[in-house]
């Protein structure tokens, strides 16, 4: 355990020490570095050039829970493994940056989701629609996207669920984003001449009796996204005009703008689910989620059987979502997540169980369970 007492009493003294600290890791972050273009080598001798897949989701996913389980501060936890993110994000870059699709445009919660699952070192491919994200990546223009699939204020997004219905791709991670809103304006415009507010209908509702509160004579102004309020923000701010937006972080540093009050959504838990998809098979990290589309039969007692399956053997179910077939009429599409992954002894019983007693079983995949 580090001790402060160890450490010298001056300002120069100390900055000295951190100056041969930051020496030492930045040699031991390039060393890293090395070695993860060496596995990068060994990767493309093993697999050819053609189809090598350099990340490694499961890989990536043990690296952060050990940084996490061994961590003894003063630096929490989580904040370690950013920085550890960040690393592996930059090491994983020196072969080709990594192309991410997702639901944009620039500035959005799921770009910001996107960032805090593959770091800052990628290439950003924002796309207009959730199936704009799918289509990207099923043509291999982007090598993974990230879609929304659940907010614990308005729940499912029932377009990502629905997209998985007809695609091939996979589900290669999760990640969850607490989702803070701020209020933001043109750092050259006073607050209290602000006329209207700009947001996306969803961030205007999250945030009503904040609104309700404190700018109850402010028009409230629902547009596209909460980026795009950001950006007519910032745009009307460089012509003197005096409106704000409410929108994320990363919307707030994109349009220069200045936080006038942060985290105002009514719901401090409020949190949005997101999945990485992508053309790939993740192995097991140890501590996985697998999701599972089901056809049922129409028939008495149908859920009742598929549900039982996972009673039996004792395989953990986080989620049951349920969407119209649109082959028959009153045919139901099962979106079921549990614990575990597709490979474990007690996974592998109910998805093989499930295939005799349901119409149509397809493993979107096995993915570990979110770090960050
Ligand atoms: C280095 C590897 O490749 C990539 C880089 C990683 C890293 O920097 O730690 C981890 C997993 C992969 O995404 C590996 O597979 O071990």
């Amino acid at each position: 355990m580090l001790d402060k007492k160890m450490l010298p009493d001056t300002l120069p003294g100390l900055r000295d020490r951190i100056d041969e600290i930051d020496q030492k890791i930045q040699q031991l972050i390039n060393e890293r570095a090395l070695c993860a273009q060496k596995v990068a080598d060994v990767k493309v001798a093993e697999q050819g050039e053609e189809g090598v897949v350099f990340y490694r989701p499961e890989r990536e996913a043990q690296v952060l829970r050990r940084v996490m389980e061994r961590n003894e501060g003063p630096l929490g936890n989580e904040e370690m493994a950013k920085v550890f993110r960040q690393i592996m994000s930059s090491c994983l870059a020196l072969e080709k940056p990594m192309r991410i699709a997702f639901l944009g445009p620039e500035g959005t919660f799921t770009q910001q989701a996107a960032h805090k699952h593959f770091g800052k070192s990628i290439v950003s491919a924002p796309m207009a629609a959730i199936d704009e994200v799918f289509r990207e990546v099923e043509s291999g223009a982007a090598n993974y996207g990230v879609v929304p699939v659940e907010n614990s204020t308005e729940g499912v997004v029932n377009h990502t669920l629905d997209s998985f219905r007809s695609s091939h791709l996979k589900i290669c991670g999760e990640v969850e984003e607490r989702i803070h809103h701020h209020l933001l304006i043109s750092p050259n415009i006073n607050a209290e001449d602000v006329t209207h507010i700009y947001s996306h209908q969803q961030a205007l509702a999250q945030c009503r009796a904040w609104l309700d509160r404190y700018w109850p004579h402010v028009e409230r102004v629902s547009v596209s996204s909460n980026a795009e309020a950001a950006r007519l923000v910032s745009e009307a701010g460089r012509n003197g005009k005096a409106v704000a937006a409410i929108a994320g972080e990363i919307a707030c540093e994109l349009y220069g703008l200045q936080k006038e009050s942060s985290n105002i959504e009514d719901h401090p838990e409020n949190t949005t689910r997101f999945l990485i998809i992508g053309n790939q098979d993740v192995p097991a990290s140890g501590s996985d989620k697998t999701s599972l589309l089901i056809s049922a039969k129409n028939e008495p007692g149908a859920l009742y059987r598929l549900l039982e399956a996972f009673e039996r053997h004792r395989v953990d179910m986080t989620r049951l979502e349920t969407r119209p077939s649109l082959i028959s009429k009153w045919g139901y599409i099962f979106y079921i997540d549990c614990v575990g992954h597709y490979s474990d002894a007690s996974c592998k019983a109910v998805i093989s169980e499930l295939r005799e007693r349901a119409s149509e079983v397809k493993v979107l995949g096995s993915y570990p369970v979110a770090v960050l």
